[in-house]
């Protein structure tokens, strides 16, 4: 069990381990054999010669004191490494979430992951801080008291040896159904904070469609699924617990019963009874103790496993050796890639040169997301290349390709700080000024000035007092301010007001000069002033070219553009060109 333990820690903690098993061994030894000189000392004392009982008695002092002397720093090494360990998983498990790919966070994994690191990590805190030093106990005091034993009355000691290895079979025999509900109810927890994470992130939407209630069956369900299994702990718990205490409490009353008949048999005097009952009442404490102790241990073990099921998480693989872009143009080569086998792209091949600004548009659900994601890494393709200045994206290191690229999502996370902050994050050593700067490029200023707090607003959680504009405005000034020499930028679709498009285009035309953008556009104004268009249909790329090119072709995007043109109001004029008649905002 403790080597289980052991590998499951890793080598890290091995010698700090190893180092607090040595002391508990040797505060245990003290303990146990205190214990027994109890037995000399009351015969000499109920004897005829009480000034005999001395040497005793300074023997079982001194083991008192050597035991206190070693048991304190015993216990603070152990609540120490507990600590330690604690801040050493958890930065191992932060270290591991940065590294996942996106594909892995679920909604249950993300719910499993709170628990992990809050529930989790406190459980294996308590194996150096608690469990080690109760599980030396419970298996040195009594071999020490049994091995004792033998010095006085073989019958006992070999009636405590039987009672010991009693207790341990039973133990065994329910230990195994108990890690098994265990681990059940662990998946169960699980699924229930995924499912009230869910929950309350559709809140939202729940209320807008007046679902409130049909929104409770997922969560109802897990509830009820974690409510059963902690009555299933108890119900595989009970017996064990019960089975253990009833074998520990017989082994005391056969132990009494034994002792009682030797001594009115006459071959057990009075202080070795004395001392027999008072052995046996130590060698069961830590065999009843071992009941409560086997549950912890399982928990223990089994958050150990699920930790390291996480840490042996596969991630991106890294190169041993880093290269570097050569350029900023982009290229992807035959790339294909799904979800869960559901194929999205089917061998899409499309350049993206450097400096220039290219569209990319298409159906919904066409793969234009997923195609910012896999030149950013977020993924690597199923089969094909993506390059970024002449280097397959798999041969540099994140560090290398992020350097290079700026990523601004239609949906914006900020976090919960101020403006400043915000945009700041882009690169964060950077000056005051470059940060007032780049805002003030991206018409963040517009914001700050809205915004009671001005620059030291707070944004909110997500961003949540700012609009969809604002946010992506917010979210530009970050690219402006990392300044790399590519930006991929997904258009917000949110209709916006005047002003706000206005401030938006602005910012993306800043952030568009001197620069590579692949943008997923969404507005027919930012389609048209691309330098080329990348129609995206079926999982490859369908037509490649300028709008007037893919006008005149009258294909896919011909039609594309007509409907959407149509639906925001624009017409075609004999020249081609196309004239807003009355969206105010532009969008498609
Ligand atoms: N994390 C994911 N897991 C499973 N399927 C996904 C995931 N992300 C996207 N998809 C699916 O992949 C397909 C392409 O999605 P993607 O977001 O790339 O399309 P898109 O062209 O950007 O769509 P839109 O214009 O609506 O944003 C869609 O069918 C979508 O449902």
């Amino acid at each position: 069990m403790i080597r289980r333990l052991f590998s499951a820690l890793g080598s890290e903690y091995d010698r700090a381990l190893r180092r607090l098993l040595g002391w508990f061994t040797v505060a245990a030894l003290l303990q146990g054999t205190a214990f027994v000189l109890l037995v000399p000392v009351l015969r000499e004392l109920l004897g005829g010669e009480p000034d005999r009982a001395w040497p005793w008695v300074i023997a079982l002092a001194a083991l008192w004191i050597g035991y206190a002397a070693v048991n304190y720093p015993a216990t603070l090494a152990g609540y120490r490494t507990g600590a330690d360990l604690s801040r050493y998983l958890h930065h191992r498990i932060g270290d591991k979430v940065a590294q996942l790919p996106l594909a892995w966070f679920t909604p249950d994994r993300v719910g499993g992951l709170g628990r992990l690191a809050s529930q989790r990590v406190v459980d294996i805190m308590g194996v150096p801080a608690h469990l080690l030093r109760q599980l030396v106990d419970t298996f040195v005091t009594p071999l020490v008291v049994v091995l004792a034993m033998f010095l006085f009355d073989w019958r006992v000691a070999v009636s405590m040896a039987v009672a010991a290895v009693a207790v341990a079979v039973a133990y065994r025999a329910v230990g195994r159904g108990m890690q098994a509900a265990d681990r059940n109810a662990d998946r169960i927890h699980a699924d229930a904070a995924g499912r009230i994470v869910e929950f309350a992130r559709a809140q939202p939407v729940l209320r807008a469609f007046g679902r409130t209630v049909d929104g409770h069956a997922a969560l109802d369900e897990a509830l009820t699924a974690q409510h059963a299994s902690g009555r299933g702990m108890l119900r595989a718990g009970m017996p064990a617990l019960v089975g253990l205490g009833f074998i520990a409490q017989a082994s005391f009353i056969v132990l009494l019963a034994l002792g009682t008949y030797l001594a009115l048999d006459g071959s057990l005097g009075t202080a070795e009874l004395i001392g027999l009952l008072v052995l046996a009442a130590r060698f069961v404490e830590p065999v009843m103790l071992t009941a409560e102790l086997g549950g912890a241990i399982r928990v223990a073990e089994n958050a150990l496993t699920e930790i390291n099921t996480l840490l042996v998480t596969e991630t991106l693989p890294e190169p041993q050796v880093t290269r570097r872009a050569n350029g900023a143009d982009i290229e992807l080569d035959g790339v294909s890639f799904g979800y869960d086998g559901d194929a999205v792209l089917k061998g899409l091949s499309m350049r993206v040169p450097q400096g220039r600004m290219t569209a990319l548009v298409g159906p919904s659900g066409a793969g234009k997301t997923t195609v910012i994601k896999l030149i950013a890494r977020f993924f690597d393709p199923d089969a094909g290349t993506v390059r970024v200045g002449g280097v397959d994206v798999r041969e540099m290191r994140t560090e290398d390709l992020t350097s290079v690229i700026s990523v601004v999502f239609q949906d914006v996370y900020l976090f919960d700080g101020t403006i400043l902050d915000n945009v700041r994050v882009g690169r964060p050593d950077a000056t005051d000024e470059e940060v007032y700067a780049a805002a003030r490029t991206a018409r963040v200023d517009d914001i700050a000035g809205r915004l009671p707090g001005g620059w030291e607003a707070p944004v909110g959680e997500g961003g949540s007092r700012l609009s969809g504009g604002e946010r992506q405005r917010i979210s530009i000034a970050r690219a402006l301010l990392k300044d790399t020499p590519i930006v991929l930028l997904d258009e917000a679709t949110a209709a916006l007001d005047a002003d706000n498009e206005h401030a938006l285009r602005q910012a993306v035309a800043a952030l568009a000069r001197e620069r590579t953008v692949l943008t997923i556009a969404h507005r027919l104004q930012t389609i048209r002033d691309a330098d080329q268009i990348v129609v995206l249909a079926d999982g490859a790329a369908a037509e490649t070219g300028t709008h007037d090119e893919l006008l005149a072709a009258d294909g896919h995007y011909a039609r594309y553009w007509r409907e959407r043109s149509r639906a925001a109001g624009w017409r075609l004029t004999r020249r081609d060109t196309f004239l807003r008649q009355s969206s105010p905002t532009g969008t498609a």
